[in-house]
């Protein structure tokens, strides 16, 4: 049953006598409670921060005053009594509520600062349960809670970054603080708690591998806003959300004009991308447009690769994203800066390629000291109306696959090794997808397509366009492999492609129809494996 409201009128102005301070991250603590106690409030604290305060020199009582119980329990237990509660939760102009906290000398309190254990931080370091444990905070949530909930009598700070705010409404308001920004403040403050919490239930289903929690709670902290989001008339900001994983929203922007939301989509479809290839192995280059890929290859270097990359499609490539799995090098920048190209994402650059793209400054280039694990584990997450889906990354590589050739005609080693490539690159590509590969680069791309035959034809389509342009006698389509994110339903998918001059195929398998589908592959001479794996992506 709810709990009923008692009729309660919020001041406009309430003006700030008492603070009570007790922070885990004391940036800006001192400057802040001198700035405080010039303005005649009176400081209370806990012990490490009244400690620090009292060393600055200033006046400050111990919250033990106001409790009349010390702190127990290596500071387990030093906030949660009433006479901290009552001071934060109490009506003041409640006949009752003012009873009560005169009868156990309960003081008001009418700002509680209030930042927590770094929780967050400790799990990122990865310590063991019984540190990740003890720094979860309770006192501090309570306390922000209690005071975010009666907003109506004070005002409650839980970011270092508000100080200065703090202090700019405390002189507009002669002292006192508005409704309206104690409201704000509240806002802030169960925001804080939530994601607090959010990570402290992530940490647990993560460390107890639970796949499908009964609740799952997301957090993130406000990177940095957009001008707009999808289209001007949307906003959107970046949240960070504590996942290490390298990547368009950690990386350091060396320099270029401010991202927007489709960058940072690409950018990360593409990074990502790039990170399926191995770079001890292979320099890959991939160049993204709308989230799909419109030019990939590998090769011995990147300059290699980003050439073979552009030829797949240079009209689609033009103000694209650019991402590398090794650290860019002169050559390649000056190649890539040829072209107006709006992202350029990679592990390192050196001196000299931060020099070339130096010279195009609104260009973007977003470094970020690694590449991810494409095996690693995680969680992605897509909104729908009224919901959101959860699931597992498709942390699947073709590397790890048993590739059964189900064809009479076994593939050569070249078609081999072009169709593992086709598949690492289908993975990314929306679905439908289809991708004809020759010589470690992508020759023809077919995304996002309603049904899996028109994506071959598109591919075949467009890679005879590239052909044209590059003046060549044919398409590159002819001699190539082509790989399906999931099994031909029928053999006209893989017929168009025979069409189109492929001599391999790469798919799934799985299809009720997978024998007349094989069927088709050896009349026309076709050889084939089934991967055993769908990599659909929408
Ligand atoms: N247990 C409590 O009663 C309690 N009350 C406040 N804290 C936290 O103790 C920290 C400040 O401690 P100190 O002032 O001793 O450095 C803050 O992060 C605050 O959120 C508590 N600690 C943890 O729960």
């Amino acid at each position: 049953m709810a709990v009923a409201a008692k009729s309660i009128t919020p001041p406009d102005r309430v003006a700030i006598r008492r603070a009570l301070l007790s922070v885990s991250d004391k940036t800006g603590l001192i400057e802040f409670a001198q700035a405080l106690a010039a303005r005649g409030v009176e400081l209370v604290s806990t012990g490490g921060t009244r400690k620090s305060l009292a060393e600055a020199g200033l006046a400050v009582r111990d919250v033990s005053e106001l409790t009349g119980f010390p702190e127990i329990m290596d500071g387990r237990v030093k906030t949660l009594h009433p006479g901290v509660h009552g001071a934060l939760l109490g009506i003041r102009d409640d006949a009752e509520h003012a009873q009560a906290m005169e009868t156990h000398k309960i003081a008001p309190i009418d700002l509680l600062v209030v930042n927590l254990y770094p929780f967050e931080e400790v799990r990122q370091k990865g310590a063991d349960w019984a540190n990740t444990v003890e720094n979860i905070d309770i006192g501090g949530p309570a306390m922000i809670r209690a005071a975010a909930k009666n907003h109506a009598y004070l005002a409650c700070v839980t970011d270092p970054a508000d100080y200065a705010s703090v202090l700019d409404a405390l002189d507009e308001g002669d002292g006192a603080l508005s409704y309206e920004f104690r409201k704000t403040l509240a806002a802030r403050a169960f925001a804080r708690t939530a994601t607090y919490d959010a990570a402290i239930a992530g940490w647990f289903a993560d460390a107890l591998d639970i796949q499908a929690p009964a609740r799952f709670a997301l957090g993130g902290k406000l990177a940095s806003s957009m001008r707009y989001g999808e289209n001007p008339h949307q906003q959107a900001g970046l949240y960070l959300t504590g996942e290490q994983r390298p990547g368009a929203a950690l990386a350091r922007v060396v320099q270029g004009k401010a991202l927007s939301f489709n960058n940072l989509n690409d950018t990360d479809a593409a990074f990502e991308l790039a990170a399926e290839f191995d770079a001890s192995r292979t320099a890959a280059a991939i160049i993204v447009k709308h989230a799909n890929p419109c030019g990939v290859a590998e090769g011995p270097d990147l300059l290699d690769a980003y050439r073979k990359a552009l030829a797949c499609d240079p009209i689609s490539a033009f103000g694209g994203i650019v991402a590398f799995n090794q650290k860019l090098d002169a050559d390649t920048a000056r190649a890539v800066v040829e072209i107006f190209t709006e992202v350029i994402i990679a592990p390192e650059a050196s001196d000299e390629a931060l020099q070339v793209i130096a010279a195009k400054k609104n260009l973007r280039l977003l470094l970020t000291g690694a590449m991810p694990d494409p095996r690693a584990g995680g969680r992605v997450l897509r909104t729908i109306a009224g919901g959101f889906l959860l699931q597992n990354r498709d942390a699947q590589s073709v590397d790890d696959l048993d590739l059964r050739i189900v064809s009479r005609r076994e593939p050569s080693a070249q078609e081999l090794a072009d169709m593992r490539f086709a598949f690492r690159v289908t993975k990314h590509v929306k679905s439908n997808a289809i991708v004809y590969a020759k010589n470690g680069a992508t020759v023809g791309i077919g995304a996002g397509q309603m049904s899996r035959v028109d994506a071959s034809r598109i591919a075949a389509w467009k890679a005879r366009d590239a052909a044209e342009a590059a003046g060549l006698a044919e398409p590159q389509t002819l001699g190539s492999v082509v790989a399906s994110d999931a099994f031909f339903p029928f053999a006209d998918g893989l017929l168009a492609a025979a069409e189109a001059g492929a001599t391999a195929v790469i798919q799934p398998g799985g299809s009720m129809r997978d024998e007349d589908v094989i069927k088709a592959a050896d009349e026309a001479g076709l050889a084939m494996v089934f991967t055993g794996v769908r990599h659909f992506r929408h």
